[in-house]
């Protein structure tokens, strides 16, 4: 295999971007020996985002950047020897410090692959490795994990209520900071955006960039006809044109005589944006003025605080729009702002021998209690690639032959699986610090999204109360940790 050449592409050589409680945990493994302990790691969320019924796993190629080039600099190390507790007393001793300027990332990874669809408990990323690495890496992971897979699902399903119309998107204005604003677009594309706004997202990643032109150009103008002459002198044959600074219907009018003026010099307008007012009503009098003049392929673009219900309500409505730009509700994810995911200690090695002891974090919920194991996320499908159910499994246990999957919140609902077409999701990334996959460009990864959620059944695709995926825990699994549950738990007598 030969991985492709990352470094600092998406993600820069930072290994500061962390909380401090890792590395006071770090300080403290070293100092009790306990550093190159054997642990296994699970990055997962509990619940999908928006209410919706799937996730798009998106971040992994940020992720194998940031892991292949940690290591801490002399700057870092300087910086935090100077951090002191609360009596003024250097935080680390100089051993430590040694010990980090020296480290290097020696973990295995495997991890789902940018673009799958992932449901609740899965793990998108397994680490595996010197407890002090595996423990280091998690602030990191879950920054851009959590972050671009939320982006990535809320794009999904803007495309899903665009279906086959164009999307672009526009949200860099309104982003969490610079970095936001790129990691949106990337992860926006991934999910299925045809393009974006975004120029540096362009240029970084190869996104296309697309956009129409603001109020202000036809502000500055002595009137709207002028200013739109004057666009498409500059962009003949691409203009679109913004046609509600004053009177949307009135802008039309003027888009169209500024249009046969174009098209007497051999050019055709491409497109008007609506981007107030009733877009629904106002698409269809564009769309019926536009035609009656002569021009049915003048696209109309919309925009104004879209998000995938709106979209789903105009199409309803009978909207006339081709394109639809969306922004800040996007690259914000404004109706759920972060997705909660977690990085959960799963197993560590014993101390005495080659075995492993399996671990748990019990919570009053049962949603929240972890899954302990070495885990591997098994796909079922249909002979036609239709997804029918999920099964976690432990990889350091065998399987029995006939398997049976549990529901890990509800034991009673079970299922035995009678699928024999499957797929393992988590793919081998690292194997001992070194990226061992070829990561998929992100061109390919936008493609297994769309066929990724042309695989779900439409109860779990549609936005309100989806039908919930069956994903569950291999039956040995889950009497495992049943166990260990009833063993970790103080019984206090009635
Ligand atoms: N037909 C429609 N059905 C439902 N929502 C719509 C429809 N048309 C537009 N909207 C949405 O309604 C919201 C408010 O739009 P509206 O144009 O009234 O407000 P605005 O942004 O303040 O406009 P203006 O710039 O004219 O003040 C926007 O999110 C817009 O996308
Ligand atoms: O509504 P969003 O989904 O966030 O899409 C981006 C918005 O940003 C622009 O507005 P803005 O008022 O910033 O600038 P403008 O003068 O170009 O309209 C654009 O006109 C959209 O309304
Ligand atoms: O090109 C556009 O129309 C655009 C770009 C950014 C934000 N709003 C609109």
């Amino acid at each position: 295999m030969n991985p492709a050449p990352l470094s600092g592409l998406y993600a820069p050589s930072l290994s500061l971007v962390t909380d401090l409680y890792q590395l006071t945990m770090a300080y403290g493994y070293w100092k009790k020996g306990l550093q190159d302990r054997e642990a296994v790691f699970h990055l997962y969320f509990r619940k999908p985002p928006f209410s919706g019924g799937y996730a798009v796993c998106a971040g992994l190629a940020y992720a194998a950047d940031w892991l292949q080039n940690l290591g801490f600099s002399e700057d870092d190390i300087t910086y935090l020897a100077g951090l002191k507790g609360s009596k003024g007393t250097p935080m680390f001793e100089q051993g430590f410090l040694d010990y980090l300027r020296d480290l290097k990332f020696t973990c295995d990874v495997d991890a789902i692959a940018e673009g799958t669809v992932v449901f609740a408990n899965e793990p998108l990323v397994r680490v595996q490795g010197p407890l002090i690495q595996a423990q280091l890496v998690e602030t990191a992971l879950l920054t851009l994990i959590n972050f671009q897979t939320l982006i990535a699902t809320k794009t999904a399903r803007i495309r899903e209520a665009a279906g086959s119309d164009q999307v672009l998107e526009f949200g860099l204005r309104r982003a969490q900071g610079f970095d936001g604003g790129l990691s949106a677009s990337r992860a926006a594309y991934l999910g299925g955006a045809d393009a974006t706004s975004n120029v540096l997202a362009g240029q970084r990643f190869g996104i296309p960039v697309k956009g129409t032109h603001a109020h202000s150009w036809v502000m500055s103008f002595e009137d709207e006809e002028e200013a739109f002459t004057a666009y498409a002198e500059a962009f003949p044959d691409d203009s679109v044109f913004l046609v509600d600074t004053y009177d949307t219907l009135e802008g039309v009018r003027h888009a169209i005589a500024v249009a046969r003026q174009m098209r007497e010099r051999g050019h055709e307008l491409a497109g008007i944006r609506l981007d107030s007012g009733d877009l629904a009503y106002l698409s269809r009098e564009a769309r019926a003025l536009l035609d009656e003049a002569g021009f049915p392929k003048t696209r109309i673009v919309a925009s104004n605080d879209l998000d995938e219900s709106l979209i789903t309500s105009l199409k309803l409505q009978g909207a006339r729009i081709d394109t639809w730009g969306v922004g800040t509700k996007l690259v914000t994810a404004y109706d759920q702002p972060a997705l909660g995911g977690v990085y959960k200690l799963a197993a560590l090695r014993h101390a005495d021998d080659n075995g492993w002891d399996f671990t748990v974090k019990i919570s009053e919920q049962l949603a929240k209690t972890s899954i302990p194991g070495i885990l591997q996320v098994r796909r079922f499908e249909t002979e036609k690639g239709q997804a029918r159910a999920d099964m976690l499994y432990n990889i350091a246990e065998p399987l029995p032959e006939n398997l049976t999957i549990i529901d890990p919140l509800d034991p009673t609902r079970r299922r035995p699986v009678r699928s024999t077409t499957f797929r393992e999701l988590l793919e081998p990334v690292f194997r001992q610090g070194k990226l061992i996959m070829t990561l998929p460009s992100l061109q390919e990864s936008r493609e297994r999204v769309q066929r990724e959620i042309n695989s779900l059944d439409p109860s779990i695709r549609r936005f309100l109360n989806p039908h919930t995926y069956p994903v569950g825990l291999e039956e040995g699994l889950n009497t495992f940790r049943t166990n260990l549950i009833l063993e970790k738990r103080p019984q206090r007598p009635a």
